[in-house]
């Protein structure tokens, strides 16, 4: 059975993205995203599960970092979901003065926080479910977390379905070692962490690259190398697969350009086809890399 890393505790976002992933995979809980990397890097797990992005609050900076550092893993599968939160209190607390949960759920639900409990203190947590933990623990009065969270937890729900903006999703990735890629759909994402030389121009020549072969980018983001100041790795998700020809070409391209980490190509949660123009598809390229042979062995002029 395929043993499942997943951004835990028990009651996460992030679990049910790993049951959604992995349908009767053995999941196990790991208290943060970089131990959950962990696990699999030391072959104590197949695959971990963690969160990417969210449409509201943006990219998840554990996640980044956990993926550039350290031994190379590779997203094989994505899963979307809708995220919206319950307020979760030790049965008839009446007073709430503190309210934890994950920052990122924190950021989501500002607006509501404000509105309706303005005089509690928002407080961090390692993510929404260790925020219900805490509650249980009497640590604080109320958690922001996953409306799953009250299965597991002697809570009871204040309220349900909140969220600032509607139809907020997160983006949750399915990582493993390296190993045989999952085959192409025509609906792929691929990842890479280009660590480019800060000289002027290098991040713009980076994109021309994509942009010259008409590869549509899904998510740009720069991180801090974190040993040196003012340099940073730009994390590129584009449309499209490492087994097509003209993924091929940019890759190279780029590879000449810059060091590269390849973190994997994968089937679109929303199957989105990639946009391909015209003189810029996989035949094309294939096409244009015959008549170049063919010149090479004097066949055409
Ligand atoms: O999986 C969870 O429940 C988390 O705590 C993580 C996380 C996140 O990091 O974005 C996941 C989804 C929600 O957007 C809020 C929090």
């Amino acid at each position: 059975m395929m043993r499942i890393a997943y951004f835990g505790p028990q009651g996460t976002f992030t679990e049910q993205a790993a049951r959604a992933l992995a349908p009767g995979a053995d999941l196990t809980p790991y208290e943060t995203i970089r131990l959950a990397l962990a696990a699999v890097r030391e072959g104590g797990a197949d695959a971990a599960c963690i969160p990417i992005e969210n449409s509201v609050e943006g990219v998840v900076p554990a996640t980044l970092d956990g993926l550039s550092d350290g031994p190379a893993l590779v997203a094989v599968a994505e899963a979307v979901l809708p995220i919206r939160f319950s307020v979760l209190t030790r049965p008839g607390q009446a007073e709430i003065r503190t309210v934890a949960s994950h920052p990122h759920a924190l950021a989501q639900v500002r607006e509501w926080l404000e509105a309706n409990l303005p005089d509690a203190t928002a407080v961090a947590s390692s993510s929404t479910a260790a925020a219900a933990v805490g509650v249980v623990e009497g640590t604080f009065d109320a958690a922001v977390s996953a409306p799953v969270a009250i299965e597991h937890y002697p809570l009871e729900e204040l309220v349900t379905g909140i969220a600032d903006v509607d139809d907020a999703q997160t983006r949750f990735l399915l990582v493993r070692r390296p190993g045989e890629l999952p085959a192409p759909t025509g609906a792929d994402r691929t990842s890479i962490v280009a660590a480019a030389e800060n000289r002027t121009g290098t991040l713009a020549q980076l994109l021309a690259e994509l942009a010259s072969r008409a590869i549509n980018l899904t998510r740009l983001d720069a991180r801090p190398v974190r040993d040196s100041f003012g340099e940073y790795r730009f994390f590129i998700d584009f449309e499209g697969h490492v087994a097509e020809p003209r993924i091929v070409d940019a890759l190279s391209a780029l590879r000449r350009r810059c060091q590269l980490r390849f973190l994997g190509s994968h089937p679109r949660a929303d199957g989105v086809p990639a946009t391909v123009e015209p003189g810029a598809g996989n035949q094309d390229f294939l096409d244009a890399q015959a008549w170049v042979d063919a010149v090479v062995k004097g066949e055409h002029a």
